[in-house]
């Protein structure tokens, strides 16, 4: 079986070479006639699967792509052909929730307030946003929930989802807002500019606006309007429209710009990898043996231990930077787009994308005087212990 993977699916040879032919190619690259000869296809988001890519693929009885996001792949086309098709959900949704921690902690720190004192909306709440949900609540900071087709299912489910509110509320009474939607162009609940202009206009002086879902749910345009014009909101800004050629304007103007990697530590990739590897064994028969335990290795910073001495914030600041530092990515993107022009640096920092863990991998250590820290800090996501 001739697999063709895209050059940044990390433990590729290890996964699908127990499986099959490995040809590695980068995932822009990625062509009809790449795919000739191809038994199985295992993309990452940046690969758009669709008909002309698919044109000359015969031989196809598979793809796998190894994220969550599902929005570059046809599914209509690949199931006219016959072609299997499994992405991975969820793989790197704590990785996303660490990224958004790490940013707003940042930002906190920056513009001096505290996070604590802040209102949480967060608009999409599956994997991601439910996650995150999960966490902030365990830390203690307020949220707000808006999921439209959450709330229809509750109505034909009984789901229960009190607390919900319509995203014009969520807009109207919080101060954060972060965005983890789907691209969904069509049916009853759309998401493509969903921050549209006049969202974007309703937002309150001071508020910050984080999007880690889709580029493409947020008028970019719009937003960089309001960032040049009034200047009084603050833009997190993993995902862009256009991406790799994204717009470098709009890149100056966010607090926090970062080439689409919040979902790019080791283990969230490494999960998306197992997940497709298993999808494909399954697909053909073959058992699938390792596991995720056997791909990771272990975390190049295992343990910290804090003393009495520490507000809450700043413990949270050392803790996150331990693990990721979200101002390294938005520094390399800044960088790379002065070196290479914005499309070159843009997919530059992805493919030579440092090692990063995820929180659950540091245990911290509380000691006398600072074990009130453990709720904080097992909220967000490390492991706690006190003695
Ligand atoms: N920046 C990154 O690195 C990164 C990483 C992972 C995922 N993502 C993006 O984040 C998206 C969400 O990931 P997930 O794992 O939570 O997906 P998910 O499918 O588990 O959850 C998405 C949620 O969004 C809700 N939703 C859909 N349309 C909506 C609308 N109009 N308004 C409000 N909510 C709506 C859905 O009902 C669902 O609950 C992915 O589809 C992907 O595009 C980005
Ligand atoms: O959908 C996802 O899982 C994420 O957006 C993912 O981090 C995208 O990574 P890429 O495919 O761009 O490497």
């Amino acid at each position: 079986m001739r697999i063709v993977v895209d050059a940044n699916v990390p433990a590729a040879d290890t996964c699908f070479g127990a499986l099959g032919e490995v040809v590695r190619l980068p995932g822009r690259e990625i062509d009809a006639a790449a795919l000739q000869e191809a038994d199985a296809l295992v993309v990452r988001s940046i690969t758009r699967v669709d008909e002309a890519l698919l044109a000359r693929a015969a031989r196809l009885r598979f793809v796998g792509t190894c994220t969550i996001g599902t929005d570059h792949v046809d599914e209509g086309a690949l199931a006219e052909r016959g072609v299997a098709f499994a992405s991975a959900p969820g793989c790197n949704a704590e990785a996303v929730v660490d990224y958004v921690l790490g940013s707003l902690a940042t930002l906190a720190e920056r513009q001096g307030w505290r996070l604590a004192e802040r209102r949480v909306g967060i608009v999409g709440v599956g994997n991601v946003g439910g996650r995150l949900l999960e966490r902030l609540t365990a830390m203690g900071i307020d949220c707000l929930a808006c999921d439209p087709p959450r709330v229809a299912a509750e109505v034909t489910e009984g789901e229960g989802l009190a607390g919900f509110v319509d995203l014009g509320t969520l807009i109207d009474e919080c101060d954060v807002i972060c965005l983890h939607t789907p691209l969904v162009t069509e049916g009853s609940h759309p998401t493509w500019h969903l921050l549209d202009a006049q969202r974007i206009a309703a937002l309150a002086p001071g508020c910050v606006l984080l999007n880690a879902g889709r580029g493409d749910c947020v008028d970019g345009q719009a937003l960089r309007q309001r960032l040049a014009g009034q200047g009084d909101v603050t833009a997190v800004l993993d995902v862009w429209e256009h991406e790799p050629a994204i717009d470098s304007g709009l890149a100056d103007l966010a607090a926090i710009a970062t080439p689409h990697v919040a979902g790019y530590s080791l283990d969230g990739k490494l999960r998306g990898t197992q997940r497709i590897y298993r999808a494909l064994a399954r697909h053909v028969g073959l058992p699938a043996r390792l596991t995720l335990a056997d791909l990771a290795p272990p975390p190049p910073v295992r343990r910290l231990v804090l003393d009495a001495g520490f507000c809450p914030e700043e413990a949270l600041r050392l803790c996150l930077r331990a693990v990721y530092d979200v101002r390294r990515d938005h520094d390399s993107l800044h960088r790379e787009a002065r070196r290479q022009g914005m499309a070159k640096g843009f997919d530059a920092c992805r493919a030579a994308y440092p090692l990063r863990r995820e929180l659950a991998t540091l245990d911290i250590e509380l000691r006398e005087g600072a074990q009130d820290l453990a709720p904080l800090l097992s909220g967000a996501g490390f492991r706690v212990a006190t003695t």
